[in-house]
């Protein structure tokens, strides 16, 4: 599958791409000890199997909260008490050009129930998780700034690690 560019928004602004912008709310579920959800796309879906944040297409009368409220119930079964706005990243697929409204949720209520048929994971850094959806890994980046973590942000098993750890 050929490999998305992140877009420069000013360039889509401006004409440099004719592509309708697709508005997407992406929640980032943060537990108390920092782990945070990952959930793989569903089967049918572009980039089935690739790990991301839960969320979804914003529809035309909803805010981006609104449409994190109604995906989230959704797609994992949880409803969302309030959800802070953390980036937004504009991201080029050959499928679809898309704005990516990142929001922190830290509290929620219901148990997580994977309504599409994903698999979910909680995750620490390094995810160990994959593949990670491409434009989902600038957001361990960004973790990763706020955690001072210095080290690759996807775990890569190495020989050792696949033979057990015996030389
Ligand atoms: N949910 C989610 N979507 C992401 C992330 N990163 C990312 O690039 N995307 C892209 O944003 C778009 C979200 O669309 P979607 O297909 O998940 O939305 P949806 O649930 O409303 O889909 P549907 O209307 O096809 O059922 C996809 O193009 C997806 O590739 C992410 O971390 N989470």
């Amino acid at each position: 599958m050929s490999q998305p560019l992140v877009a420069d928004p000013l360039l889509a602004r401006e004409g440099g791409s004719n592509r309708k912008v697709v508005e997407v709310a992406v929640g980032v579920l943060i537990r108390a000890d920092g782990a945070f959800l990952l959930t793989s796309r569903p089967e049918g879906k572009a980039y089935a199997g690739y790990w991301e944040f839960p969320g979804g297409k914003v529809e035309s009368d909803e805010s981006i909260e609104q449409a994190l409220r109604r995906e989230l119930q959704e797609e994992i079964g949880v409803t969302i008490a309030n959800a802070t706005p953390w980036r937004v990243e504009l991201v080029d697929y050959p499928h679809a050009l898309v704005r990516l409204h990142f929001c922190k949720v830290r509290d929620w209520t219901g148990e997580l129930d994977m309504r599409e048929g994903q698999a979910c994971s909680w995750q620490q850094l390094p995810v160990r998780v994959h593949p990670v959806l491409p434009g989902t890994i600038p957001v361990l980046d960004w973790f990763a700034q706020e955690r001072n973590f210095v080290d690759a942000t996807v775990f890569v098993a190495t020989e050792a690690d696949c033979s057990g750890g015996r030389a």
